[in-house]
């Protein structure tokens, strides 16, 4: 069994390959034909008035007596919720912004020297989903596990250690921040330190395994029929998320549809992902959700996956579990569970069940 989360690729480099030709988003006039989604998408959007009705919650880490409630809420209902007073400063926040700005606004030559093969987990290109759909998305990432600098010395031969280094401070307050949100949602469900063996002696979550995924919508010439992402679950524990100043995420949920996150000044969206959902034994499900794009305005977003220990298998708490609540899922490892939604999709979860 693969032991890295990286070797998941080596050994379910299963993409199916399809022969789109890649293209450089940022120079196109019209939205080309490999890219218009419109009679495969299904929309839900809701008018911006109902929208207005539904608000991703809020929650304040600083709030002893309502945040706990509110988090409790936000996970059963929404799968997903805003976080304020969250550790992070802002100067942080935006410097890995700032240099996320500056890949993307390379020119499409100089990022290709940076690209993600098929085989690796590090790169430049399209989302790693991309080529499970017949259609193009209008997107380009970077993902980055572990350290950039290989990829950054392609970019920037004669200054690659400042990218590496924002990149650096940025994964190192993600992962605490990660695990400081993991004790949070936890405790939420009454499981205490010792429940979590994984978690370390001082449940640090210091193993732990994080995945930086940068993204760039450029401004798209016939949105309607274009998709930033399409609809997905993270394969994550869960993810935390800053979106640049500009709309464009979306949250399913259950009988009322696609739900806009607009961008809150300082917050950081939280999603609970798939190994969590297993974690909880379903108690707190991922949230489906995806990114539309518009022909006004750049989006960019940086979103942090947050996955366990590598041959770590998550399996539903023991705790969460008895004879009325048996356990839905069997364990999984997130590099096999990485492999099966490269074969399975939206199956993968389900595939699980027991
Ligand atoms: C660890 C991973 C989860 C992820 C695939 C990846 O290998 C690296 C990036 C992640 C991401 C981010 C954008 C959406 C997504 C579905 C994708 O294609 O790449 C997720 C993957 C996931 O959560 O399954
Ligand atoms: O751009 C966004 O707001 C969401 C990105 C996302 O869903 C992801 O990277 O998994
Ligand atoms: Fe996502």
């Amino acid at each position: 069994m693969p032991s890295r989360l990286s070797d998941a690729f080596e050994t379910h480099p299963t993409f199916q390959h399809h022969h789109i030709q890649n293209l450089d988003l940022n120079s196109l006039q019209h939205l080309p034909d490999s890219h218009a989604w419109a009679s495969e998408l299904t929309d839900y959007s809701l008018s911006p008035d109902i929208n207005g009705l539904f608000n991703l919650p809020i929650i304040d880490l600083n709030d002893p007596i309502n945040g706990p409630k509110h988090l409790v809420h936000a996970c059963k209902t929404w799968g997903a919720f805003q976080i304020i007073n969250h550790g992070v400063s802002n100067q942080v926040v935006h410097r890995m912004e700032a240099a996320a700005k500056k890949l993307f606004s390379l020119p499409y030559e100089e990022k290709l020297k940076a690209e993600r093969f098929e085989d690796g987990a590090t790169g430049y290109g399209p989302i790693r989903i991309s080529s499970l759909f017949p259609k193009r998305m209008w997107s380009e990432g970077f993902t980055i596990v572990g350290s950039p600098i290989q990829h950054a010395r392609e970019l920037w031969p004669d200054n690659y250690t400042s990218f590496c280094d924002v990149t650096e401070e940025y994964q190192k307050e993600m992962k605490e921040l990660a695990g400081k949100l993991m004790w949070i949602v936890l405790e939420s469900l009454g499981i205490t330190k010792e429940d979590i063996s994984w978690a370390g002696p001082n449940g640090e979550f210091k193993d732990s395994v994080g995945v930086l995924q940068l993204n760039s919508y450029p401004i798209c010439p016939d949105p309607d029929r274009a998709i930033g992402i399409v609809d997905h679950t993270d394969s994550s524990l869960l993810t935390i998320l800053h979106q640049s100043n500009q709309s464009g995420l979306q949250v399913f949920r259950e009988e009322i549809g696609w739900v806009s996150v607009p961008p809150v000044e300082g917050a950081l969206v939280v999603n609970i992902g798939d190994l969590l959902h297993i974690l909880s034994n379903g108690l707190y499900p991922s949230v489906l959700h995806r990114v539309v794009v518009n022909r006004d305005r750049h989006r960019l977003s940086m979103a942090y996956l947050y996955g366990p220990p590598n041959n770590v298998e998550i399996s539903p708490l023991s705790k969460l579990v008895d004879h009325y609540h048996p356990p839905l899922y069997r364990p999984v490892t997130w590099t096999e569970y990485l492999g099966m939604k490269a074969k399975l999709f939206y199956k993968a979860l389900s595939a699980l069940r027991l």
